[in-house]
């Protein structure tokens, strides 16, 4: 049994868009739900979505059988959470609140065993690894992992080419909201100094020719990320789409308010 390849990895290196939607509603059952609606990727949200590592191993199962590909989020780039994830199936990580070289190194290092990295090795316990099945996965793995980095604050913007040209860095993911916080806009990624920071980047980006992602429920906005080079876009979140859904229905037939009107270029 080989270890299973990346499509996405691939994508991202062929410059092919990726379509995603961003997975916050916790388990399997409705990330299966997911998982068969079309996307290119699904974001498995383990920092703002109510996630533990046994729930995200069962939101892997569930879309395992779909094209699909599941990437996880960690609440934070720690080692030891980056080695259970990868140990549990995960092949492609989002990992946010990167400020600097230093940490983008730090989490690549996380991603790899010795002696590329520091990733503890525990192959016959790991689904990863098919509990062994996949008899050279120590050598073969790190081929198939796929690294993101979040750059979503003042301090990430400034150091952005040194981050994104770390080596082991597959692409670089930037966070509306976050980012609109940083730079004093809390609640709008709308606004126009965030858009232009984002502009900026997505351009700095595509002259490094490193793949660039972000989120954008408004689709004027994704197609506008699209075209200024991005690679991988989330054009939705399904805790939205429900919320939204059903709030309109209620008020449908129900004396209630309408959904309120969120700024959708992030969250
Ligand atoms: O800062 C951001 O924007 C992101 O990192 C995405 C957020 O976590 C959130 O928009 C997902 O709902």
């Amino acid at each position: 049994m080989p270890t299973p390849a990346n499509p996405f990895k691939r994508a991202l290196a062929e410059g092919r868009p990726q379509i995603g939607l961003w997975v916050g509603l916790a388990n399997p059952y409705t990330a299966e739900i997911c998982a068969g609606a079309g996307f290119d990727w699904l974001l498995i949200d383990g920092e703002h979505a109510p996630n533990d590592v046994p729930g995200l191993l069962a939101q892997l199962q569930a879309v395992a059988p779909y094209p699909s590909h599941p990437i996880v989020r960690p609440v934070i780039g720690d080692t030891a959470l980056i080695k259970q994830l990868l140990d549990i199936g995960a092949q492609t990580l989002l990992v946010p609140m990167i400020d600097t070289p230093e940490q983008a190194a730090a989490t690549v290092a996380a991603m790899h065993y010795p002696p590329r990295g520091v990733r503890g090795v525990g192959a016959a316990l790991a689904r990863a690894s098919r509990w062994g099945r996949i008899g050279d996965y120590l050598k073969t793995a790190s081929d198939e992992l796929c690294l993101l980095l979040q750059i979503e604050t003042v301090t990430g913007l400034r150091n952005l080419e040194a981050i994104a040209t770390t080596d082991g860095v597959d692409g670089i993911f930037i966070g509306p909201a976050d980012l609109a916080a940083s730079l004093g806009h809390l609640g709008a990624p709308s606004h126009p100094e965030v858009q232009a920071e984002i502009e900026k980047a997505l351009a700095m980006l595509k002259r490094l020719g490193v793949p660039s992602g972000i989120l954008a429920a408004d689709e004027t906005l994704a197609r506008k990320f699209l075209a200024a080079g991005a690679t991988f876009v989330a054009v939705g979140i399904d805790t939205m789409v429900l919320s939204r859904a059903l709030s309109a229905l209620a008020a449908t037939y129900k004396d209630v308010a309408p959904p309120a009107q969120t700024d959708r270029a992030g969250y």
